[in-house]
């Protein structure tokens, strides 16, 4: 059995470069995951997902244990036989979709009780659940059942939440039990207040995890609150361990992100916004279905190497997206990945070399506002 860790290989400021070792291979970071929600990453093949660099993805634990189940998964091979990606997974713990998603829910000390989204069946997930279901489905990375409070709450709310979190996440780890192989990740809690950041940092450090994340942003704070938490809550973490700011997100997100030490990020925007349209590229945003494309020649972003902008101009991409042919959405889906992917792996040869500052300058003069 490959020994799970990870190796800081190097640092520049705060932003850190190394490897998580897991079962299923290494993962570089920083790392970007795609979100493969219902065991799929939308619009992808999961050969086409690594071709774009990705050494992770992400798996949903509330959408796969409604459909088509986690005993169904497990029962099929497990979720990485199941959607033919035999690299590392990381599943979230469900908690913080079912507070999204479900509806009529009900959180007690105990955990959630909800009714599915999709049938309205009734359905409780707790801790105990959460670890069994991740454990069934496989997944190399599991998370922490928690709860993230909607901002804005009281101060008095997001210590109660996250004193909550932290009961929770004892109890995740005694449900984890002892999986050789596999990885547990805590999760920090505590809203934008930064003695509750400590008291949630402290309370996972005496419980002990592979692995901690950032949770509570991304939630509607704003980049600078996210960013003037993430100046504090990071360095609360152990050093030698990887720290995950979960559900981030934009390009300039991501960059700040990493420049603040955080080493695994994940997000639906690329592929979401593949499919509606929205394209990134090293010059900025543009939305494939404005008129002006409808004569460009030119591919989405000359330098990059995804077959979207291999073989095709951004003439046939406006036309593939008007017309709403499946192509649209693989082809926009593929080049957003492609550049997420070419982020992280420009920061982690920056980091490498001591020229992330540069880097970092470079990339934010070169993104024009607003459509290019
Ligand atoms: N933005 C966020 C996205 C997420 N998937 C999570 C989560 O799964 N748990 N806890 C969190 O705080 C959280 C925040
Ligand atoms: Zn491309």
């Amino acid at each position: 059995m490959t020994q799970t860790g990870f190796e800081l290989r190097a640092q520049d400021g705060k932003a850190r470069t190394g490897v998580i070792r897991t079962t299923r291979g290494e993962i570089r970071t920083p790392a970007f995951m795609p979100v493969g929600t219902a065991a799929t990453v939308k619009a992808m093949m999961p050969e086409s997902v690594a071709s774009t660099g990705a050494d992770i993805l992400l798996g949903n634990t509330y959408h796969l244990m409604l459909r088509p189940t986690a005993e169904r998964v497990a029962s099929l091979g497990g979720l990485h036989r199941f959607m033919n990606w035999d690299k590392p997974i990381l599943t979230d713990s469900g908690g913080f979709q079912v507070m999204s998603l479900a509806g009529l829910r009900k959180l007690t000390e105990r955990g959630v009780t909800f009714k599915s989204h999709i049938d309205g069946s009734k359905h409780e997930i707790t801790p105990e659940r959460s670890m069994e279901i991740q454990a069934l489905l496989g997944s190399d990375i599991v998370m922490c059942f928690d709860e993230c409070p909607a901002l804005p709450a009281d101060r008095e709310r997001i210590a109660e939440s996250m004193r909550m979190s932290m009961r929770w996440a004892a109890r995740s780890r005694e449900a984890f039990g002892d999986r050789p192989g596999h990885m547990l990740f805590g999760i920090q809690q505590g809203g934008l207040e930064q003695d509750f950041r400590e008291e949630s940092a402290e309370a996972l450090k005496e419980i002990g995890f592979d692995g901690y994340a950032v949770g509570g942003l991304a939630v509607g704070e704003g980049q600078g609150a996210m960013f003037s938490c993430l100046d504090f809550a990071p360095d609360m973490l152990p050093q030698d361990k990887p720290r995950y700011l979960m559900g981030v997100g934009k390009p300039d997100d991501i960059v700040g992100a990493v420049a603040r030490g955080i080493d695994m990020m994940d997000c639906v925007l690329p592929s979401r916004s593949g499919r509606t349209g929205q394209v990134f590229t090293r010059h900025g945003v543009l939305n494939i279905k404005n008129a002006r494309h409808q004569d460009d020649p030119r591919p989405l972003d000359e330098n990059c190497s995804c077959p979207a902008c291999r073989g095709y101009s951004r003439a046939y991409l406006h036309h593939v997206f008007r017309s709403q042919e499946i192509i649209s959405s693989m082809l926009l889906t593929w080049h957003n990945l492609q550049y997420f992917q070419d982020i992280m792996a420009c920061m982690r040869d920056a980091i490498a070399a001591g020229t992330f500052d540069a880097w970092q300058a470079d990339f934010h003069a070169g993104r024009a506002e607003g459509d290019i």
